[in-house]
Formats: structure tokens, sequence, C-alpha cells
């Protein structure tokens, strides 16, 4: 919040670049003042060079990386080769030492312990290499936006996707659009699609009213430098009026933007309440005509534009970014792909469009794309992942710039681990260590190259070090811009050119020397004929030629009218037929999701990931707080990895010799393996229950010396590996926990719907629907927390917990009937019952809610599963009985 001066004019070349000189001017006085101190030793990462001279600085790398500091990782280090080391003891105990009275339990705890075992080293080994980065804004500004000349960013399409005006509520996608038009980066270098799966009129409707609110919400935004820009969350900070900084005509703007807002806010409500009823006839728009979109599965594709470059105007005369909204075609018969086809329908037809408006075909060499609640918490999260982008020494292999996400709106607790950040924090900052981060669908920024399926520039090694700031790898053309222009390589050109003419699989990777400096593309002919690129993109003339123009050159003969035909037309049903989009090019189909699978075959083609975390989270979200609705999240997460996995994608398999990195490998592994966790996982948290009712049985013989040891270092391992893992990330106790705890519920329950389901689809081909989770309505707070819907997700945990609450009470009173002894061997299995218990906790809460109103079905359910299931042994093997052979073998439990 800065809300210091009363600007006439703000935007680049301004003030807002002489701010950025006076903040550069004084980190070059403190950098000096540091180096002078460390001796400049620290400074040689990645090309920061400490000789040069300061005037150097606009060439200097536009970020760095900052490894884990040594005391922290190599510790960590350590303890992940020691516990390997005790794992393999504690396996070689364990399987030398059967349970001859309880074979059946213990063989199926070591296969549950093995295969534990195995997805701990999937899980643990990406891990290896964390890192953490930096990026320097003000460098990004120096380079590209010199003073008195036009601002040389690079343009970036931001696609925001919506499906369901009921689930995800107008007002919230209007917000992210708001955060969007508002950001920190030239307007004219910005355009912002939604795309609308939903064929709604209310988000046509809703967007049209936002269009009109962003034309006095954005100069707002600007003018006062405020943070988020989204208005919802804008007005709901608590800001100190009585802070000196806080000035008289901004405290008076932001009241009456205030109440604009709320009036702007009940023309959305208006609008949502009146698409409660849909009339009989349909809908009809202002002009009269029915609405298009009528038929949700039956309709023509549909584009508006509402701002555009004439007429986008804000109340103060300057320019806002282009809105347009575009609805695909939809038809019956035809697959559409989920989210990841509307992704691609908007990469189609971005390009075609923006030359219909404009007339001028800008280049927009990168693609944002954003689920409608993920908004922009942080205005300049763009120029973050330009740092990466458009950096000449290592923007030219990075496929994406991949945000964390980060929600609003979570119970404190945190319940159901949602805000991931084991997962955010940890694994995804490690794969930034390898080859980068994996896709999460959504707060990305994609290299438009990277998606149309071609291969990574290959890393040359330099010849020599021809100018100060090169680091390992490097073309020169790229690195000196200005000076050493004229140089600019003829060799790799040509041997660019030849490995495209070799290779028929991977096309024309278009000019890339050019893309380096985003705005002034080099023009190549054209080695790979006209009908093979039709092939791949598809029988759009117009496409297949703006994905030649690499440097925002105008496509010769076309009419606005004609393009706004290809535009429709590239957004219809057929268009991908028997072309590659969703197999090589674009967001890949295939699972119900398109992350992972998207970002995977990026990697496999070479190219590098970089995670990037701003101070100020870049963007924010809402995430699903109620258990049945996380379930859902979570078996569609597992169900599409579970398909990947059983796909021609498999990472086991699939692309060797491409570019993928091997612990890159073994992490896409573990993404797409882990829900065949869950039936061991079941199997083991099962096994408690049966030895408190098994009197005398238990998963291993009695324990000598040497094999407590074993397990007593094996916890000790464990606790140090996850507090040492802790340290260096700083993710906290609580939210380790709560992930830990939701491994399991989430394990037992969608996980294991998600192996059957995925079985299903590929045995029997039962294609699966995307749900979409409800993003929070303007309710009660957390109430979403405690709403309750039934789900048979839920058997599975609940039976569990019963069995184990039933194991622990037999147990004990066992204990009781039989004396003193039977305690001792009772230990064990109480704490395991106890692990799975402690578990399963957030589960039980939920399952209770807040007044104690659990469906009965599930009781009935779940006590009916759990009294046959404790009958069963009891009839086996009744308490009292101490030795009951041949009646044991009943429960196909060999005991013997
Ligand atoms: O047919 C569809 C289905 C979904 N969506 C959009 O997909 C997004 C994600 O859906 P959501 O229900 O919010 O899923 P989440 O589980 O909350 O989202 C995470 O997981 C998804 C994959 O499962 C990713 O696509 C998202 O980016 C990621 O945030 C939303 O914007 C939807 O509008 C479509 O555009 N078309
Ligand atoms: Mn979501």
């Amino acid at each position: 919040m800065d809300p210091s001066k009363d600007l006439a004019a703000y935007g680049y070349g301004s003030v807002a670049w002489k701010e950025r000189m006076e903040s550069w001017k004084q980190r070059q006085e403190k950098l000096q003042t540091m180096k002078n101190e460390k001796g400049g030793k620290e400074w040689d990462d990645d090309g920061d060079n400490p000789d040069l001279p300061l005037m150097d600085e606009a060439r200097q790398p536009l970020s760095r990386k900052l490894p884990i500091s040594s005391s922290q990782i190599n510790p960590y280090r350590m303890i992940i080769v020691i516990r390997l080391v005790v794992l393999g003891f504690f396996f070689h105990y364990r399987v030398m030492h059967p349970v001859n009275d309880a074979y059946a339990l213990w063989l199926i705890s070591v296969i549950c312990e093995i295969w534990f075992g195995l997805s701990w080293i999937l899980d643990q080994f990406p891990k290896w290499l964390p890192i953490d980065r930096e990026t320097y804004l003000d460098r990004l500004s120096l380079r590209y936006e010199k003073e008195g000349q036009p601002s040389q960013l690079a343009p970036v399409d931001i696609f925001v996707s919506t499906v369901d005006p009921l689930k995800e509520p107008p007002l919230v996608m209007a917000n992210t659009v708001l955060s969007i038009l508002a950001v920190d980066y030239p307007v004219d270098k910005v355009s912002c699609y939604v795309s609308d799966d939903g064929a709604a009129m209310l988000t046509f409707e809703a967007l049209s009213e936002t269009s009109e609110f962003a034309r006095k919400w954005v100069p707002f935004c600007k003018k006062f430098n405020i943070e988020p820009r989204a208005p919802e969350f804008y007005f709901a900070q608590k800001i100190d009026f009585l802070k000196d900084k806080v000035e008289a005509s901004f405290v008076k703007e932001r009241r009456a933007m205030k109440r604009e807002y709320e009036e702007f806010k009940v023309r959305i409500n208006a609008l949502v309440a009146k698409a409660q009823k849909v009339p009989e006839e349909g809908w009809t728009m202002q002009d009269g005509t029915p609405w298009p979109g009528n038929n949700v599965r039956d309709h023509p594709g549909m584009i508006q534009v509402f701002l555009g470059q004439s007429g986008g105007h804000d109340s103060d005369g300057n320019e806002l970014p282009r809105l347009v909204y575009v609805s695909r075609e939809k038809r019956p018969g035809y697959n559409h792909h989920k989210k990841a086809g509307a992704m691609n329908a908007l990469v189609s037809v971005i390009r075609i469009h923006l030359s219909w408006v404009s007339a001028v075909l800008t280049n927009a060499p990168y693609l944002l794309n954003l689920d409608c609640d993920h908004y922009f918490n942080n205005s300049k999260a763009i120029r973050e992942a330009m740092c990466f982008m458009m950096d000449p020494l290592i923007g030219k292999r990075v496929c994406y710039v991949q945000f964390p996400q980060r929600f609003d709106g979570i119970d404190r607790h945190d319940r159901y681990a949602n805000r991931n950040t084991v997962f955010f924090d940890i694994n995804m900052k490690g794969l930034d260590g390898i080859q980068g981060p994996i896709y999460v669908g959504t707060g990305c920024v994609f290299r438009r190259l990277a998606l149309y399926g071609y291969d990574a520039p290959k890393a040359k090694k330099p010849p020599t070090r021809t100018c100060n700031c090169l680091p390992k790898w490097c073309c020169c053309g790229c690195c000196c811009s200005g000076t050493k222009k004229k140089k600019k390589n003829t060799k790799p050109k040509t041997e660019l050119k030849k490995r495209f003419l070799k290779k028929k699989d991977a096309g024309t990777p278009p000019p890339l020397e050019g893309i380096e400096e985003g705005i002034e593309g080099i023009e190549t002919e054209n080695p790979t004929p006209q009908h093979k690129l039709e092939k791949k993109f598809g029988q759009s003339s117009v496409f297949v030629a703006s994905t030649m123009l690499e440097d925002g050159g105008t496509l010769k003969g076309t009419s606005p009218a004609s393009l706004l035909k290809e535009a429709i037309h590239v957004i219809s049903c057929g268009y991908e037929d028997k072309t590659e989009w969703g197999k090589e090019v674009g967001w890949i189909y295939g699972s119900v999701t398109e992350d992972i699978l998207t970002g995977f075959k990026m990697h496999c083609h070479g190219w590098r990931s970089i995670y990037c975390i701003p101070a100020r989270p870049a963007l924010k979200g809402s995430a699903p707080i109620n258990l049945s609705d996380r379930l859902h999240q979570v078996l569609r997460w597992a169900l599409s990895s579970i398909e990947i996995f059983l796909s021609r994608h498999c990472p086991l398999w699939y692309g060797y010799g491409g570019g993928l990195k091997w612990l890159e490998r073994l992490s896409y592994i573990n993404a797409t393996v882990y829900p065949w966790t869950s039936i061991p996982l079941l199997a083991y948290c099962t096994l408690p229950a049966v030895c408190c009712l098994l009197t005398g049985k238990f998963i291993t013989p009695e324990l000598s010396n040497v094999a407590s040891l074993w397990f007593l270092s094996l916890f000790i391992c464990i606790f140090a590996t996850s507090i040492l893992e802790m340290r260096w990330s700083g993710v906290g106790i609580e939210e380790w926990w709560r992930t830990e705890q939701f491994w399991v519920i989430g394990g037992v329950s969608a996980h294991l719907f998600a192996v059957f389901q995925g079985l299903l689809k590929v045995l029997a081909g039962v294609d699966t629907n995307f749900t979409v989770t409800s993003k929070g309505g303007d309710d009660e707070e957390f109430s979403q927390l405690y709403a309750f819907k039934w789900t048979t997700l839920l058997i599975p945990p609940t039976t569990l917990l019963i069995i184990n609450l039933i194991g622990v009470v037999a147990g004990v009173s066992n204990a009781i009937n039989n004396g003193y002894e039977s305690w001792g061997p009772l230990f064990g299995k109480l704490f395991f019952a106890f692990w799975v218990i402690v578990h399963l906790y957030p589960f039980l809460k939920g399952l209770l809610g807040r007044q104690n109103r659990t469906p009965t079905i599930i009781i009935v359910w779940s006590i009916l599963l759990a009294s046959i299931f404790s009958l069963l042994c009891v009839r086996v093997d009744p308490f009292l009985a101490k030795s009951d052979g041949p009646l044991l073998e009943e429960c196909g439990l060999d005991c013997n």
C-alpha cells in the first residue's frame, strides 16, 4: 500500500519508471557496500560476476538461484542416506523373520512395508537438490523499459477458464478479471480471454458489467498502487487510516470506489438472481435475439470483444487491456476434452482474433492460464515471470514459469490439508533444482513455442567467453544486446536448419534466435511444407501462418470479416480432428485433468520449467474446504494419475531419449503411481484391528534386542528427515502433520476409488466427468467446512475408523481378562491402532459435522461392515480360547 502520490499520470516511461530507477540506485549502493564487505565472493552464481562494472546492471541476469544453505541441506541429505541404510537392514530383518503362527499377517504387512519403502524412495530423491530463486525486477525494467522508448516487454495472453456459473460465482470470476486488467504491465501487452465452457449468458453479462467497472477500477489501482487488485479482497483488508502516509485524497477516493464496487456487486447479484430460473423459451439477449448458448451441449462458437483497442479506455482516457469472451462450439458426439479442450480452443483463436481486432498480429509469445477463481494477488507477477522468460541467458530453454498455488478462506487449522504446502514448498522446490516444477493447472506462464510441441533448443557450450556476462551456456547472439548484435551468430542458424530438416517429427521450431528478445525476431524461411503444418495445427491457413510469425508482423491480405470466420472456425468441434492438438500440441488430452501430462510432455522435449515464489504471493485462489468436495477433488487428481499411468504416456516407459532427466522422471513416476499406494495402505490400516481382535497374533515375531534397535532407528530416521525437511523449507509442523493425516484419509478413500475407476475406464471405456469444485460464495465464513454431502467415498475410512476403535476396545478388555502379562504384546497393537485412528481423526471430525448430523446411511453401512468383520474375527478366534488352529483357516488367514 503506497497511496503516497496523487499522480496525474501513471505508466511506464513516467513516474513509475523513475521510481524504479531510484530503487535501483539505492540497491546499487547497497550492493557496492556488500561487495566491499564480502570481497564479492558469493556473486558468481549463474553469471553474476563480481568484477562487472556497475554500469552493466542492465545486462546482468534477471534472476539468481539461491541454493539452500549447506548447514541445512547437508544434514538432511545425510539422514536420507542413513535412512536408506537402516531401511535395508529393517527389510532384511522383516523378510528373514516370518511369524509362523500368523503367516498371512506377516506376509501382507511385509509386502505393504516394501511398497511404502519404494514409494518413499520415489518421493524422496527428487528432493535431493532443492533451490530458491530471486528475481530482479529493476533490472528487467532497466533492460526493457528504457526511458523515452516504448516498452520492450513481451506481450502476454491471459486465459481464464470457467464452466459453471453456479459453482463458480460470476463475482469470483469478475474479481479475477479485474485483477488481470489492473496488472502492473504495459496495457497494450496484456490481453485477457475468458473461456466459458458453460456457454452461460450469466457469465457473458457479468463480463460485460465487469468491463464497465474496470474503467473506474483500473485507474484507481494504478494511481494509488494498491494491492491486491481484486476489489473483493482489497476491500476486505484492514487499513490503518491513522498511519502518516495515508493521504486525504486517497481516503476520499477509496471510499468512493468502495461504494462503486458495492453497486457493481449489486448489479452482479441481480444478474445471478435473474439467472436462477431459466425462462421456458431460453435466454434472450438485450437486443432481443435468443442466446446462442441456450443448449449447453449443442451450441455454436461465440466470441465477443469487450475491451478492444478502440473503445477500451478507462475513465481517465488511458488504454485498457483487451478483454474477450470466448465460448467454443459444442456438439453432441464430440469429445470436448474438458479444460484442456477449452485451453486449446483459446490458443487457436487468440492469434487470429487479435489480428482481427487490431489488424496487427501482436506477438504474444507467452500465455498465462488461470482458473476463474485465481486472481492476481501481486500485480507484478507477470514481471516476475518475465525475469525468467526474457532472460537472454536462461530464458530460451524455459517452457513455463509456475507460481505456487496459494489460497484464501481456508479454515485456520486447514483440516483437510488444502494448502498443500508440503507439495508447494518442499517437492516443487526440489524439482526446481532438477528440471523444474510440474505444471499444476493454474498460475503458469507458458512459452507458446513449448505449447506447440517443439523441442527445447539444445544447450550449446560457448566456444570462448566472448563477453563478461556469459553463463554456462550461451549463444553469443543474445547476451550482449546492442553491441554484439551484428555478430549475431550465423552458425547456430544453419545448424538449426539442418536439425529441422532431419527431424520430421518435431516440425519447425520457428526461428529460435528470434524469440529471446521477444520483439525483434529474425525471419527464416519455412523448411516445413504447409500441408504438414496443417496436419499438425489444423486447416486454418491464418492460424498456421500465425505460428510462423514470431515478430509481430501483419498478416497480409486478410480482411476483418474473413478473420472472424477463421476464428469461429478454429473453435469449432471438428477443427482438431486428425490434427495433433491434444496429442503433441497444446494442452494434452487423455486424462480427466490436463496438468501433469502437459508439463510432462514439455519436459520430455527437453524444456526446463521454473518455480517462481515472489515474496508477495503471485496468485491466490479458493479451495474446497468441506470433506466431500475435497475428497472429490483428490479423487479427480488421483484418477488422472491412474489414467496416465495406464496410458502410453506412463512415465515408466515414455519419453526415453528426449530431454527428461532421470530424477525428474522419478518424480513423474511418483506423481502417477501414488494412487496405487491406497491398496497397501488400506491393508495396513486394517491390520491393527485384526491384530487386536486376534489374540496373540501380530505382524512381527517377538522382538529381539537387535530387532528393536532397527525399528527404533527407522522411527528416528523418519522423524529426523521430516524435521530437517521442515527446517529447510519453512513448512510448519501443523501443516506437515495435516498432510500426513490427509495422505491416509485420501489414500483409503479417494485414491482407492480412483484405482477402480481408472481400471474401469481402461478396461471398459467408461469415461469420467470433471467435477468442478465450488468456489466460495459470500455466505457465512467457513460454513463450507461443515457442509456435508453424502458420498460413497466416505465408506472405507469410516469402516476403518470403527474397526480400529472396536479393535482397541476388544484388545484392552481382552488384556484385562488375561492379566498382567498380556499387556506387553498388546502395546504394539494398540500403538498401531492408534496410529490409524489419529490419522483419520480429521475425517472423524468432518463426519460428525457441526451439528453431529452424520447421515444415518453411512453409520448403518459402516456399522454393518464393521460388525461383520469383527464377528468374523471373533468367531474364528474367540478371545478366551487360546488356540484354535483349524477354525482359523476359515477366515483366510493361514496362521500355521
Ligand atoms: O470442462 C471444464 C472443466 C473445468 N474447467 C475449468 O477448470 C478449472 C479448474 O477446475 P476446479 O474445479 O477449480 O478444479 P481444482 O481441483 O480446484 O483445480 C486444480 O486442479 C485442476 C485439475 O484437476 C486444474 O485444472 C486446476 O488448474 C487446478 O487449480 C476451473 O477454472 C474450471 O472452470 C473448464 O474450463 N472446463
Ligand atoms: Mn479450483
